[in-house]
């Protein structure tokens, strides 16, 4: 689960919550955020939008990213509750 806005009012909350619904993302893998090398492994960012009312979040390149290469996030929103020490 990934809170992406963290509103006073819990209903105003952006979260992500992958066991509901899900797409090819699930291939995405996860930066160790706890480590200089990690941080340097990550490709994407998450970038919100509005679009004609609804919110999507969009995970969009940070730099250019070759054919065949892995992809890298950071799974942990503001909550780091994902352990990603033993991440490689
Ligand atoms: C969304 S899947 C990531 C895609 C997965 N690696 C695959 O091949 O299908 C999430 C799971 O993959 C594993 N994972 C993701 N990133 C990893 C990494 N950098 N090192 C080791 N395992 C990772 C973790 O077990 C995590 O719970």
């Amino acid at each position: 689960m990934m809170t992406l806005l963290h509103a006073a009012n819990p209903s105003q909350s952006l979260v992500i919550c992958p066991d509901k619904r899900g797409n090819v993302a699930r291939f995405i893998n996860g930066i160790n955020n706890h480590t200089q090398e990690g941080k340097r492994k990550q490709n994407l960012k998450c970038v919100r939008y509005d679009v004609n009312g609804e919110c999507r979040v969009l995970l969009v390149a940070n730099r250019d990213i070759s054919k065949g290469e892995r992809l890298y996030y950071d799974y942990n929103g503001y909550e780091q509750e994902y352990p990603t020490q033993h991440f490689v």
